[in-house]
């Protein structure tokens, strides 16, 4: 049997983040705590994303104020597919608690990417993350306009080191034929430009333009939204993405599930943050670590007070 003690906890953005679902300048999130029968105590994290599909806080702090004071391994398991931020929050605890090491070693060896603040200001941000180590950055579009935003990604490429590479993140912010206009834009610049890939162009619900935009290009389309959590990762692969999948560990579900998926499905992934503290980071990259060969999204530290 388990006990439960957990703790919200808020996080402001130094400035606040501007994508196509809107401004977001805070993290809201819950970090919690089991302790077994044996005295051990495991720590987890459940930061939701509703806009991305998972639950709400609310819903999360419900889930965790009415469970009993003392629950079984089954109820641990057993928390619903509508709760992924709970499944995972409480399936990385129950990990911490038995001590599954994961091939943490590995963490130190990993890329990071760095989310660049939106628009021009992303100019001025990449040369101080370049002192930093950041070889990879992320650049949200589908926000201004397609001529303001092309220019921009012109400006920044012609800036950037020939090493660096870019992720372009529309957040589904685009239609068939603007995102037609940006994969041309990258096509057009390979194979020297350094546009890694074209995240989620499209909305959800436009799986099949998305897979017949990855067949008329050549540079990569990653599903994120699309593939929030495991089910709906599991579907569009079983419909046959043949592109990457962006994994945000922290609402997909259970890390066991995750994990187990991944190992038996050679998926290119790539594995990003959804703002978690700490906590939930270390368990998010000891996933990462051993899944993928990616650079991982988790470069956020600068959108934070220090
Ligand atoms: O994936 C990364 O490089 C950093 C994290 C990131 O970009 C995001 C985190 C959470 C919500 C989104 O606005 C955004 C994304 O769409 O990937
Ligand atoms: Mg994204």
């Amino acid at each position: 049997m388990f006990r439960l003690s957990f703790q919200p906890y808020q996080r402001r953005f130094k400035q606040a983040l501007r994508t196509h679902h809107g401004l977001w300048s805070q993290r809201d999130g819950i970090l919690l705590q089991l302790e077994d029968e044996r005295g051990r105590m495991g720590k987890g994290e459940i930061a939701p994303l509703p806009w991305f599909g998972s639950e709400t806080l609310e819903e999360a702090l419900y889930f965790c104020r009415h469970l009993p004071a003392r629950f079984s391994l089954h109820e641990l398991e057993a928390i619903s597919e509508a709760l992924p931020a709970c499944q995972f929050g409480f399936g990385s605890a129950l990990e911490s608690l038995s001590h599954r090491p994961a091939a943490s070693e590995n963490k130190e060896a990993l890329l990071h990417s760095a989310l660049l603040p939106t628009g021009k200001a992303a100019l001025t941000a990449w040369p101080a993350l370049w002192k930093r180590g950041y070889r990879t950055y992320k650049l949200k579009i589908g926000v201004s306009s397609l001529a303001t935003e092309q220019d921009l990604c012109r400006t920044l490429l012609s800036e950037l080191p020939p090493s660096a590479q870019l992720r372009l993140d529309a957040n589904g912010g685009l239609d068939a034929q603007t995102a037609q206009q940006w994969l041309e834009i990258c096509d057009g610049s390979r194979p020297t430009s350094d546009i890694e890939y074209l995240e989620q162009p499209l909305p959800v619900n436009q799986f099949e333009d998305m897979l017949r935009l990855s067949k008329q290009y050549t540079t990569p389309i990653a599903l994120d939204e699309s593939v929030a959590t495991l089910p709906q990762l599991i579907h569009c692969y079983e419909k046959g993405w043949p592109g990457i999948f962006v994994i945000k560990p922290a609402i997909s579900g259970y890390p066991q599930q995750l994990r187990q998926f991944c190992q038996t499905h050679a998926i290119d992934a790539v594995f990003s943050s959804v703002f978690e503290t700490e906590i939930g980071r270390h368990a998010c990259l000891q996933l990462a670590a051993t899944l993928s060969t990616r650079a991982v999204g988790f470069g956020l530290d600068h959108w934070f007070a220090d």
